[in-house]
């Protein structure tokens, strides 16, 4: 049985001007994984490091099993951490490096090479026991990183960006012995990732920004319905429209569009609308729709994402097949395709939060003082 629990975490480096981790909290259920996703310089290493005890937060708490690890080094503390790069030791055989933790917690020779057998067969790497480490590919040496993180026999496991340093092909077979692995052993696992794929591979994931958790939920949920604009950023794929929310409406110079479950609040919001849940149509088609001019096109492969400018100058995005193809400067028509589909409003809030809950020590202005959730229409 093995739980971690990050509460009400804040950091700030020395010398930098802004916390890098501001009341972030994470919990992670005995067996279960958690991703941790977000831009680059969100904070999502720190708040591992604060997790693992690499790092000792400004504030907060780390629990590991209910019990507060504020004080413990990281190897009083019952979990293990594993990196992007595998940092295996290059004067021990594979066996070697796998058997290592269990050499250290007191195993005999002989016991602590058959302990690394078995988890070197998890990892399918039987029968490399012996080899050089450094003559291993990445991939392999990352499954030895693994078969030593488990072998250490450790509650929880906390994985740093373990496999961005792969090609996508071998990413995809670390996913499926991931899944594998905790199909095996039910690991408690706390990641931290900037793959959106393989963040979905946890149970929940938990979306850091600036320091600040604006969302934890599947990766499912947060496609469906990211909580704030900057979440919706992150996923990409959404167009933003500044308007304000009235009557369950939502009004801009792009027209009235309904808000999805029921509607925000009144007052200014920004729409979240999916960029293929809308297209283009001649101007002269009598579809209805918004006169907008072609700004430019952007190919992504098979599609193509298209920006378009309003009588306003403010511009949306639509995301088209390839061979749908508009040349800038065209006039369009821009059409909901389905009325239906997914667009919710999400406010923008200011506020000053609660000043006196701040640790001592931070200056924090009104801007950054606001919590996530206070900008968010949940
Ligand atoms: N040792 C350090 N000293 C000062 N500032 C730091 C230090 N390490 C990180 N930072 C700053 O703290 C913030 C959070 O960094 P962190 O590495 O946790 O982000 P991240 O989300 O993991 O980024 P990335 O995805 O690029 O790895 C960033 O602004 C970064 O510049």
């Amino acid at each position: 049985m093995s739980t971690l629990e990050v509460r009400d975490v804040w950091h700030r480096y020395p010398g930098a001007d802004t916390p890098a981790l501001r009341g972030a909290s994470v919990a992670v259920a005995d067996g279960e994984m958690v991703s941790v996703v977000g831009p680059s310089g969100s904070g999502k290493s720190t708040l591992l490091r604060v997790a693992a005890g690499l790092l000792r937060s400004t504030s907060g708490e780390v629990l590991v099993d209910g019990r507060d690890v504020a004080d413990q080094p990281t190897e009083r503390r019952d979990l293990t951490v594993m990196f992007q790069h595998p940092l295996l030791f290059e004067h021990l055989d594979v066996a070697g490096n796998v058997a290592f933790a269990p050499r250290l917690a007191g195993a005999r020779r002989r016991e602590a090479r058959r302990c690394a057998q078995r988890y070197l067969r998890l990892v399918h790497l039987e029968g490399m026991g012996s080899r050089d480490v450094t003559s291993l590919s990445g991939g392999q040496q990352q499954r030895v990183a693994l078969a030593r993180a488990l072998a250490a026999e450790r509650g929880a496991l906390l994985l740093d960006e373990p496999f961005s340093s792969l090609d996508r092909e071998l990413r995809a077979s670390m996913h499926d012995l991931l899944v594998e692995v905790r199909a095996a052993l039910a690991p408690t696992i706390l990641m931290v990732t900037h793959d959106l794929d393989e963040a979905a591979l946890a149970e929940s994931t938990v979306v850091l920004i600036d320091g600040s958790v604006h969302q934890h939920a599947s990766m499912v949920e947060i496609y469906r319905r990211p909580a704030t604009v900057a979440v919706a950023r992150l996923l990409g794929g959404f167009t933003e429209i500044a308007g304000t929310v009235r009557d369950g409406m939502h009004h801009s110079a792009w027209g009235r569009l309904p808000v999805a479950d029921g509607g925000a609040e009144d007052g200014a919001a920004v729409l979240l609308v999916r960029r293929e849940s809308l297209r283009l149509a001649a101007t002269d088609s009598g579809r209805a729709g918004l006169g907008a001019r072609v700004v430019r096109r952007r190919p992504t492969g098979t599609r193509v994402v298209v920006t378009l400018a309003g009588d306003d100058d403010s511009t949306v995005e639509v995301e088209l097949p390839v061979g749908h193809d508009v040349r800038p400067g065209t006039r369009v028509r821009v059409v909901p395709t389905d009325t239906r589909a997914p667009q919710w409003a999400v406010q923008h809030k200011d506020s000053p939060g609660n000043a006196d809950a701040l640790p001592p020590g931070f200056h924090v202005s009104p801007h950054e003082a606001r919590l996530p959730m206070e900008e968010t229409r949940s």
